[in-house]
Parts: structure tokens; sequence; C-alpha cells
């Protein structure tokens, strides 16, 4: 596998299509158009010609010429506009990449050498990927602020304090006699807490970034025939879920997706709570219980006239003591009331369904924040922008050093350049690229 290798792949969706576009990148891409057309088109306009390989005249469309460094990946790049045939497109890949220096390009691997070109940084690479995967109107915002850098300008703009704040304990070594290690004033100390709350605020806002990039998890749990398969379908006007008077039909974790006002909240069904001698079914119920507690919300569905043992939630409390919202959702209530309960809903008159799409929509807090302002969303993110404060925070135990603070301030600059990709293992580009589809 050479980097200079010329590499094509479609780029549209899945044939059949009304147009397909193939894309080329590498250094013979202005080969493959000049061998068309006898000469190289002017670059970046559309121009119509007769797609012919090696001779072969596979279609009639248009074609675009962009030489690097202008171009997406930085290179030398082709597009041809072809009809969306399956034939026409395979012939097409087969003829293209059989001619030498030309291969299939891997998943990923346009976007890639735009990386490794300098054309966008890590951060702005997932941007693209997200924007890619977007189908919810938040994903699309706070996919394409980040590939528009607003992550990467943040970033940059820590790096530059850290490098003064660097620079400032190297005028202090250089100014002393010794060549160390004078104390730093308690000033520089503030200086460097300002910088690491100014991160932490940022990283503060993970947990709404990854709700807007992956949506709101919402259990609907209870003891069985509750009705949360039932309202699970009615949320997402399905019947993805099976129903019937039958306690403990659902055993499998289900998940809908739903689009609320352009936020995703994913929609669990569970198993519905009991001790149980089947083991299928205790298998089932051992997976409501873990779907709870990493949930965004519970709700605990009851139905009127119901009481004993398992009518209340279950102590929930997760290995880092963390305590999903459980609200309690009174079912059927074309039957009877609920006491205590939060909201009462009913499938069979669509009582309270709106009301409740409402209100998840409200406990997702999409509506509280603009998606294309919040930065942090994926777990690199939060890895990187973790390391950078714990290490800010250990300068405050090393202010009698400045050797030991200039190595805090090395190790949190190192957390946001490995961050931007900057200095980066092949491992993590090779794990992050090969998420992309081909074509990419
Ligand atoms: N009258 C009335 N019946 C309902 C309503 N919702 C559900 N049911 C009935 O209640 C029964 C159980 O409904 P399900 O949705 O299967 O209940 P579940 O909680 O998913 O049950 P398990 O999966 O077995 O735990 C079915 O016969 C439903 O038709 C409702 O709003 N009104
Ligand atoms: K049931
Ligand atoms: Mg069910």
């Amino acid at each position: 596998m050479r980097d200079d290798d010329t590499i094509v792949a479609l780029s549209s969706g899945a044939v059949p299509s009304g147009v397909a576009v193939i894309r080329l990148s590498g250094p013979m891409s202005g080969r493959v158009l000049s061998d068309m057309l006898g000469a190289l088109p002017v670059p970046r306009q559309l121009k119509l010609a007769d797609i012919a390989i090696g001779g072969e005249t596979l279609d009639r469309g248009l074609v675009a010429w962009m030489p690097g460094p202008q171009s997406f990946t930085g290179e030398d790049c082709a597009e041809l506009q072809v009809h969306g045939s399956p034939a026409v497109v395979r012939a097409l890949l087969r003829k293209l990449s059989s001619q030498p220096g030309i291969r299939l390009a891997e998943a990923g691997e346009f976007t890639r050498r735009a990386f490794e070109n300098g054309k966008l940084d890590l951060v702005e690479a997932q941007g693209l990927g997200d924007l890619i995967e977007a189908e919810t109107e938040n994903q699309r915002a706070l996919a394409q602020a980040r590939l528009e850098g607003g992550l990467t300008r943040q970033v940059e703009g820590w790096r530059e304090q850290l490098l003064d704040l660097r620079a400032e304990i190297e005028a202090q070594i250089d100014f002393s006699d010794e060549g160390d290690v004078g104390a730093l004033p308690q000033s520089f100390g503030s200086e460097v807490a300002t910088l690491r709350d100014a991160i932490g605020d940022v990283l503060a806002t993970r947990g709404q970034g990854r709700i807007l990039r992956s949506g709101f998890r919402v259990v609907l749990a209870g003891p069985p025939n509750a009705g949360k398969s039932s309202l699970l379908n009615a949320l997402s006007r399905s019947d993805a879920a099976i129903v019937s008077d039958e306690p403990g039909t659902t055993r499998d974790l289900k998940e809908v997706p739903l689009d609320i006002k352009g936020q995703l909240i994913i929609l669990v069904d569970s198993a519905g709570i009991r001790d149980t001698t089947s083991k299928a079914e205790a298998i089932g119920v051992e997976r409501a219980r873990q779907a709870m507690l990493s949930a965004d919300q519970v709700l605990w569905l009851r139905a009127p006239d119901v009481d004993g043992e398992g009518v209340e939630p279950p102590e929930l409390a997760g290995e880092s003591g963390r305590q999903p919202p459980v609200a309690t959702i009174g079912t059927k209530s074309d039957l009877g009331s609920v006491p205590g309960a939060d909201l009462a809903v009913s499938v069979s008159t669509g009582a309270g369904i709106a009301a409740l799409l409402d209100r998840l929509y409200e406990a997702s807090g999409a509506g509280a924040v603009q998606a294309s302002e919040l930065l942090v969303s994926h777990e690199r993110d939060r890895e990187a922008l973790l390391a950078a404060v714990i290490s800010l925070h250990q300068v405050a135990g090393h202010l009698e050093s400045s050797e030991l603070a200039a190595e805090d301030l090395r190790q949190a600059s190192f957390a946001l350049e490995r961050l931007l990709g900057r200095m980066d293992a092949e491992s993590v580009l090779d794990r992050l690229f090969s998420a992309f589809c081909i074509g990419k």
C-alpha cells in the first residue's frame, strides 16, 4: 500500500441513483482526464465528456479537474459524474483501478490524505465524519461547527497561553544564577488556574455535547404488562415492539431512534422487572437493570390498580454512584389513575403522548443550548481536555520548582496537540480513519 498511489472510489451514495460521483486523488488523476479529453480541462469547471478509459467509452458525463494543492486532499484530484448505474460504476472502477499507479481507496483514505497534507486536523476530520453521518438537525449543526474549526480554534488559543506560561518559566530559569530552580510567584499559580478553569468549563459541556451527537437515551422500564412496549410503539408511531397481554413478553432491549425537533432521542424498551424462574427472562431482567443504570432518563411505568412487589422502581446506583433521573408514568389512563405519577398516558386514547414527547425533549436539554456552540462531543475530546486539566492542577503543588512546573505545562500542551493530531501514533490514525466510509 503506497501513499503515492492514485486512489479511486465511488464517493456518492449507493447505486442505482440518478448520478454517481467517482473521485480520484493522486498523481495519475490528471493523466486519466487528459487521456479522455486530449488535454487537461480548465481547473474547477465541469466539462461534458465521453467517459473513456483505456480507449473504451463507458458513459457520457461531466468531469472536473482539481489540481493540488487547492483540492480536498491537497493532491491532484479528478471527479467523474456518471450515470448512477451499478454496471457503469463497476466497470469504471475496474478499468480505472487496473491502470498502473491507480488502486481502489480504503475507507477514509481521501480524508486521511487531506489530514496528512494539512487540509484539516484530527478534530476537524472527526467533524467531517460526524457531518456525513448526521441524521438530525442538532447532529448536523454540531458537526458543522466542529468541521469549521470551532474546537480547533479554542484548543489553539489554549496552546498559545500554555506557550506564554512556559516562556515565563524559561525566562526565570535564564535569569537565575544557578540555571534553575527558583520558586515561582503565586501570581504564576493563579494564571495557570485561570487557564485550567477555562478548559474545565468547556469540558463540563461534554455531557450535553454527547447527548446532541449520540442521542438522549430514554429507558422504558417497569413491572411486566405495565405497557412499556405499547408506549414505545405509540411514541415512535411504529410497531417496533411486540405487545401482548402475556406478562414477560419483552426480553431483549429494543432501541428506536426518534427525531424530536432536530434532537435524537433513543427510546429503549426493556423486559418487565420481576423475579422469574425462566432463564431467558432473567437475563432480560438483568439487561433492563443495566439499561436503566446507563440511561439519561428512566421512565418508570405503572398501570392502575396494580399493587404489590415490583411496582416501585428498584434502587439504582451504578459503580460510579451515578443515579439516572427517574420519572413515574401512569399508563392505561383510560382504565384508571396511578397515584403519585408525574404524567398519565394512554395508548388507547392517545392521552398524554404528545405531552410526554415534549417532556422528553425538554429533559434532553437540547432546547436550551445552541448545538453550534458546543465544542466537546467526542470521547477523545474528553480524554485530552481532562489530561490537560489534570496536568495544570499539578502545577499548584510544584510552584517551588520551576522545572517540575515546566514539565506539567509541557504535558498539558502534549494532550492538546494529540487532540488535534499534531503528534499522534499511526495506530490512532488507523483507528480513526477506518471508521469512515469508502470514498470519503
Ligand atoms: N386499556 C389499555 N390497555 C393497554 C394500554 N397500554 C397497553 N395496554 C395493554 O396492556 C398489555 C401489556 O402491554 P405491553 O405493552 O405488552 O406491556 P409491557 O410492559 O411491554 O409488558 P412486558 O413486555 O411483558 O413486560 C397489552 O394487552 C396491551 O394491549 C393502554 O393505554 N390502555
Ligand atoms: K406484555
Ligand atoms: Mg414489553
